[in-house]
């Protein structure tokens, strides 16, 4: 039994750190040993510092850690770093931990358009961790940035790219219903969302059309080149605490039914790569057959949060198909798919 990695939290109070410090919890092969926060925060303890929002208790294990400043200097003893920092602190501060040799597994999307970053969702393209090696070179780091996509696109990604592989995916319009936690905390003010529908937010079309396109897209000597497929987007904050709920239209570049859709939603595996990752659903899609699911409520939770439900799937009079897709925006959206990128990286760089 190898020992466990040491790793820290970047922004551990937020909405999203607060999930990676429950969801590390326990974790069999990482140990949260450092949390950073703002100013704000630095110098007292997690308990002092952080109004928990998450239903289960606040681990033990934290509540007398003292936050850190977000410096890479600050950090002696992580390997690893989870960051949850807001992109204009991590666009600054993100390379500085990975010149000291750490690697950040991040929420934010600082980097996701630098062509030697990737965006991961290991079960949609783990070979792109190979570029690894090739920023570590180019930039003269001993650590590492990974990001993990933008948490609407993180809602129809899998499913888009099984369709995908099947089929191939042409184009697709995309509108969104997206949770308030998204807005992290306090995010929106309640006389703003209660009764509403906000339909801005700031940067998210443009994140949701290009984000898949690099996802999805083909790795080859050092270089990820962007899938050709087009998307068109519309974001919406509605009145959800948690998960985002995307309704799709799509056509494919063969002509296919339904079923042939439906068949390889249901019958989808999880790629051998990612099966004994801790973080890993058993089922990385749930496809649903009733009329009136997928719903956030109901439906967030399914593989501790880590799969994509989707359901009615039928034909359209414009484009091939649509149907519905939602996953949990903190979960599968952020810190547990960060979780699991840093998984599939412990895996590859130290034999987990
Ligand atoms: N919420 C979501 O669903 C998703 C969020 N993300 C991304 O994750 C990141 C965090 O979002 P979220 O948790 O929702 O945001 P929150 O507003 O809930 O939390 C912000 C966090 O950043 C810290 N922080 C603020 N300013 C600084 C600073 N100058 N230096 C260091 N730390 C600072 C805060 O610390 P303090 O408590 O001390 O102020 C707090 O821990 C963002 O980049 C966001 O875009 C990505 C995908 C999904
Ligand atoms: N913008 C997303 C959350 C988010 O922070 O995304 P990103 O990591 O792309 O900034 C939402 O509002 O629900």
């Amino acid at each position: 039994m190898k020992n466990k990695i040491p790793v820290a939290v970047l922004a551990a109070t937020g909405s999203v750190g607060q999930r990676f410090i429950s969801l590390l919890e326990n974790h069999p092969w990482f140990e949260v040993v450092e949390i950073t926060a703002s100013d704000r925060s630095v110098g007292k303890t997690y308990q002092e510092a952080c109004h928990w929002l998450i239903t289960d208790p606040m681990p033990e294990s934290v509540k007398n850690l003292t936050l850190l400043p977000t410096e890479a200097n600050s950090l002696q003893k992580s390997v690893f770093a989870f960051s949850a920092l807001p992109a204009d602190i991590a666009k600054n501060v993100e390379p500085d931990f990975a010149r000291k040799g750490i690697y950040v597994c991040s929420n934010a999307s600082a980097y996701r358009k630098d062509p030697l970053v990737p965006i991961l969702v290991p079960e949609v393209n783990a070979n792109h961790l190979d570029i690894l090696d090739i920023q570590q070179k180019t930039y003269g780091w001993s650590g590492g940035i990974i990001t993990n996509p933008n948490c609407t696109t993180c809602a129809f990604v899998v499913p888009l790219n099984a369709i995908d592989k099947a089929y191939g995916v042409q184009k697709a319009i995309v509108f969104s219903m997206q949770a308030i936690s998204g807005a992290g905390y306090p995010g929106v003010a309640s006389m703003d969302i209660i009764d509403n529908v906000i339909p801005y937010i700031g940067g998210e079309e443009e994140k949701v059309e290009y984000e898949p396109t690099k996802i999805m897209g083909s790795y080859q000597d050092g270089k990820i080149s962007l899938h050709p497929m087009v998307i068109s987007a519309h974001t919406n904050r509605v009145a959800v605490v948690d998960a985002h709920t995307i309704c799709l239209s799509f056509s494919t570049n063969q002509k296919v039914s339904k079923d042939n859709i439906i068949s390889v939603l249901k019958n989808y595996q999880m790629p051998e790569i990612c099966i004994g990752l801790p973080s890993c659903p058993d089922r990385g899609i749930v496809y649903h057959e009733a009329d009136n699911r997928p719903q956030p409520r109901l439906d967030r939770n399914l593989g501790r949060g880590m799969s994509t439900s989707v359901g009615r799937i039928r034909e359209d009079s414009i484009f091939d198909f649509r149907m519905v897709s939602l996953s949990h925006n903190t979960i599968m959206g952020a810190a547990g798919g960060s979780i699991f990128n840093g998984e599939l990286l412990a895996r590859r760089k130290f034999g987990f």
